[in-house]
């Protein structure tokens, strides 16, 4: 019988890392996953923080406060990673730091301890010998008298990985970070590194690796973390993954960074259950529905009026009743009603926003705090400097106008309104947003800046559910579009096919 083994232990559990220097935030609650045994690649752009996390993990940098660090079960600050445990934390430095002039077996003493006799003298063939031995276990075969500086690049690497290890006590169950090791090597060079931390792997031990050459974290890594403006955009398991995912894993939407967040960013998990799963869902008019939405997906659902559309929002968030099916977040079935779905992380921004949207006598600002403050405070208004503070961001970021937290909403314009509805969840990170027909007397502008604010939040990690009467609409935000017919999904158009065009041709049979 088929056996599935349980996913390996984590050795490593950053979570919500922060470090800011002087006039600028280099990690913004970052979080990293290491499992036991894996190599483990760590990726963004220039400047999105990587060698900042390695540094604060090694001890060099303290981080702000705030950031929670479990390492090997235990909770530890984040910058007492490696200081706390030297001899199970090891870390290989981009500069290598090895002196070309001297011997393996002198940069093998120097970094850790030299082999010497009870009066203290240098065991040259000892030292000599445990050096080929350290450099061989790495798959390199090397004569240790030979200068550092005379060796092939790939081959200093392995030296200054074996020295780095050295200290460990032993390699199952340590971790080794290795900052940018392959930056400097030609292509086939690059295979003899890899294989050197598979070695590693292999023998129980956990290698984090920074690195920008695609290609090797979809040839060599297990699992992934990328990182973007300081915080961790992805993470999970490289099986499957495409070269051009990653490009734009690491690249992400040029829309969104301008934005910001001061909610918590969530990860994609590239390899967990879909963030939310519509299985044989019915309804009134809604048949027997079925489909995915991945984190960081717009997913557009078109029809006719009698398609489904309309009752779909309200059928996923339990506001109208589920006569079978299952609608689930993150693998976790979701209950039946409209709080559920709330606490669950689902938002919810409905077609009929007089009645359901907006609280019309209140103002801006309650309006944004409204869903978050009425949970935690069983139904008081917060209006604490600190909320006041986050709605006049969020009334810079949705470029609401006039930007005012104090005017009653009824007195904004309808694309207003709506920006003020869409501030409400999103500064909650919703896992999911479920937009139906958002753009209803929405004009031109507010539209292009509530797409911006929508796509945004998808870079990310919410799903998005936009479900629109306007095939333009689709066509411009969508991922992907489903079509609803009699209550079911007719078409499904990805790429270049959702055209708006297209969508029309498709909503009308
Ligand atoms: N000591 C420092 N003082 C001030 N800012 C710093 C310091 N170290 C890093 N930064 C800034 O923090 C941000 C993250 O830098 P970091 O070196 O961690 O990026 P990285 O992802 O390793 O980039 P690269 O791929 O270019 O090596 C950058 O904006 C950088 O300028």
């Amino acid at each position: 019988m088929a056996t599935i083994s349980p996913p390996a232990e984590l050795l490593l559990e950053v979570e919500s890392l922060s470090k800011t220097f002087p006039g600028q935030v280099a990690l913004d609650r970052a979080s990293l996953h290491v499992r036991r045994g894996e190599v483990h690649a760590l990726l963004g752009l220039n400047g999105s923080g990587k060698s900042t996390m390695i540094k604060v993990l090694s001890g060099y940098h303290r981080e702000d406060e705030g950031s929670v660090v479990r390492l090997f079960g235990t909770a530890v600050p984040a910058h007492q990673v490696r200081p706390s445990h030297p001899r199970r934390v090891a870390v290989l430095h981009q500069d290598l730091g090895l002196l070309p002039g001297m011997s393996v077996a002198e940069n093998m003493g120097i970094g850790t301890a030299f082999r010497r006799s009870a009066t203290g003298r240098i065991r040259w063939r000892e030292q000599r010998s445990e050096a080929a031995a350290a450099c061989r276990r790495l798959g390199l075969e090397v004569d240790p008298s030979l200068p550092v500086g005379a060796l092939d690049a790939s081959a200093q690497v392995l030296v200054g990985l074996a020295r780095a290890i050295a200290s460990l006590e032993r390699i199952e169950g340590s971790l080794v970070f290795a900052d940018e090791p392959t930056a400097a090597l030609a292509h086939r060079d690059v295979d003899r590194v890899f294989a050197g931390f598979r070695e590693l792997a292999t023998a129980g031990a956990s290698v984090v690796v920074v690195t920008h050459r695609l290609e090797e974290v979809i040839s060599y890594c297990d699992a992934l973390t990328v990182l973007r403006d300081g915080r961790t955009v992805a993470e999970g398991r490289t099986a499957g993954l495409e070269r051009a995912e990653l490009a734009s894993l690491l690249t992400g939407s040029t829309d969104g960074a301008d934005l910001g967040s001061e909610g918590q960013a969530r990860p994609i998990v590239l390899d967990g259950p879909p963030a939310l799963r519509v299985h044989r869902l019915r309804g009134r008019v809604v048949e027997s529905l079925s489909f995915e939405v991945p984190a960081g997906e717009v997913l557009g659902i078109a029809g006719l009026v009698g398609s489904g559309r309309e009752e779909l929002g309200p059928l996923l968030v339990g506001a109208v009743p589920r006569v079978a099916g299952e609608v689930c977040v993150v693998g976790t079935v979701l209950g039946p009603t409209p709080r559920a779905a709330t606490r669950a992380g689902v938002g919810f921004v409905p077609a009929d926003r007089k009645r359901h949207g907006i609280l019309a006598t209140m103002s801006v600002g309650q309006n944004m705090t409204v869903n978050k403050e009425i949970a935690r405070l069983g139904g008081a208004w917060l209006d604490s400097g600190l909320a006041r503070a986050e709605v006049d961001q969020w009334i810079d970021r949705v470029r609401l106008d006039p930007p005012d937290r104090r005017r009653r909403i009824s007195l904004l314009s309808g694309g207003n309104q709506q920006k003020v509805v869409l501030a409400r969840w999103l500064r909650r990170s919703p896992r999911i947003l479920v937009l139906d027909d958002p753009m209803q007397g929405v004009d031109v502008a507010a539209k292009r800046a509530i797409y911006r604010i929508v796509r945004a939040a998808a870079a990310e990690g919410s799903a998005i559910v936009l479900i629109s009467s306007d095939a333009t609409e689709l066509a411009e935000a969508a991922d992907r579009v489903l079509v609803l017919r009699d209550g079911r999904v007719g078409a499904e158009l990805t790429g270049q096919e959702r055209t708006s065009e297209r969508i029309v041709m498709e909503v009308e049979g």
